[in-house]
């Protein structure tokens, strides 16, 4: 007697179209691409004693699944609001497969065990990988670096390094930053904030803050930070990135940089690429944010140089935040807003369907340069036959007014709310397991 196989599911995607090139069909099976093409239908009905779920991808566009350099997770300390849990829901929702999640939490992710602890609750939530950030320096302090190499040793792999929410302010510990890591090929990313020009900052300075009468945030404070740290990474042959670049600025610094061959990478975040400070006379604290939201000129130098390859990565920075926490006056909310959910509808918005990218170009901006940043082997891959069944299928043609209490984020702080964005998230799937699936987040056993 032989023993009963247990039937697993198998999806054939058809009429699909792989970023957004010629309809194809997608066998997806054994966690991997089994087919791609003609032979997908044929090598699906060759599965006897599987189940087959048949999805109709027409109109639908594969990419690989995206992943986020820079979500907060607010786990450990901040479970009212996020959990790796509900973050993670929030990001399959979005259409994310990987998150790489901030070591600004409490306890601070400064030590092997805490990156174990938050790699472990994401492998069992299921809903996508959670990447854990390690911190530059104990507890974000900026005063005596962490235990770099013992976090990339651990059962967690910490490549990207980061202080986020602060920036690694001394020189020297930015230097031996970029100096250590070098052993792991892991890569230092900094939160660019010169902290002394930025004291009591409430927003960009400029002539809106000028009129509204709230503190300045001056372009410099950022740019004076990526400019010695570009220098730095020369000098010490490092590898830097650069979190939420928002300055036409620093655009050009990081340009300057890359034609040196300096080893810098950069990434903007949605919410840089569609708003600006013209937001906050509304003195609607959803729209504070760090860096804070810039000048039209800055969009725009932000936008052409995502075009370019300036700017390598298109990066959330999901900022959640309890409602007391948002819901007060300007000056004493935090800082952030979130957005799993919105991320690819805005770049589809703001570079799709304006002619600067193809969806090659988000494919690559949203999973395989934060793939590679990362040091993710099987995330970022190209969509062919054997490769991980780790994609999304998305219907460009949607369009939707976003609704904050819908999203499956704890906290409520998009600033897109009530906007209308095109694209919807209909599939995701991480290693062949739909965690949304027609639309709608998919229940998931951990593994
Ligand atoms: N972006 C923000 O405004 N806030 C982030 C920190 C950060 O990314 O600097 C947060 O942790 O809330
Ligand atoms: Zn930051
Ligand atoms: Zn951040």
């Amino acid at each position: 007697m032989t023993a009963p196989t247990t039937p697993t599911t198998a999806y054939l995607v058809t009429g699909v179209s792989p970023l957004g090139g010629e309809p194809t069909d997608l066998l997806l099976a054994d966690g991997v691409i089994a087919a791609v093409g003609a032979d997908a239908a044929g090598a699906a009905k060759d599965r006897d004693g599987d189940d087959l779920v048949v999805v109709d991808g027409t109109g639908l566009i594969a990419l690989p699944g995206l992943v986020d350099l820079h979500t907060h997770l607010r786990e450990p300390g901040r479970e009212d609001a996020e959990t790796i849990l509900t973050g993670t829901r929030s990001a399959a929702a979005g259409g994310f497969t990987a998150v790489h999640a901030m070591a600004n939490t409490s306890p601070v992710a400064d030590t092997a065990g805490v990156v174990e602890q938050v790699w472990r609750l994401g492998r069992d939530a299921g809903y996508a990988d959670v990447i854990p950030v390690g911190a530059v320096t104990v507890g974000l302090g900026g005063e005596r670096l962490a235990e770099l190499g013992a976090m990339a040793d651990s059962a967690a792999r910490v490549r990207v390094f980061s202080d986020d929410g602060k920036c690694v302010h001394d020189p020297v510990l930015m230097r031996r930053a970029l100096e250590y890591t070098k052993a792991f090929d892991g890569v230092v990313a900094q939160h660019a904030q010169e902290p002394r020009l930025t004291e009591g900052s409430q927003m960009h300075e400029g002539t809106v803050s000028a009129e509204i009468g709230l503190a300045g945030w001056p372009a410099v404070a950022e740019e004076a930070i990526i400019a010695r740290d570009v220098l730095l990474a020369e000098h010490v042959g490092g590898r830097l990135h650069v979190q939420h670049l928002s300055t036409a600025g620093s655009v050009e610094i990081v340009r300057w940089a890359k034609e040196r061959g300096i080893d810098v990478t950069a990434e903007a975040t949605p919410h840089h690429l569609l708003l600006t400070d013209e937001l906050a006379r509304s003195y609607d604290p959803v729209y504070k944010v760090n860096p804070p939201l810039r000048t039209a000129e800055d969009v725009a130098a932000v936008r052409a140089g995502l075009a370019d390859g300036t700017i390598d990565v298109v990066a959330t920075d999901h900022a959640p935040h309890a409602l007391q926490d948002k819901d007060c006056e300007w000056s004493a909310a935090a800082f952030g807003m979130t957005g799993l959910e919105t991320a690819l509808s805005v770049v589809q918005q703001v570079m799709v369907d304006s002619g600067l990218f193809t969806w090659a170009d988000v494919a690559r901006v949203l999973s395989v340069e934060p793939a590679r940043i990362g040091g993710l082997a099987d995330h970022g891959r190209p969509l062919e036959a054997g490769e991980p069944a780790t994609i999304v299928l998305y219907d460009p043609a949607a369009r939707r007014t976003v609704a904050p209490a819908e999203h499956h984020s704890r906290s409520r702080n998009s600033p897109y709310a009530g906007l209308e964005l095109p694209g919807r998230v209909r599939w995701t799937f991480l290693r062949g397991r739909p965690t949304v699936a027609d639309g709608e987040l998919a229940p998931v056993a951990g593994a």
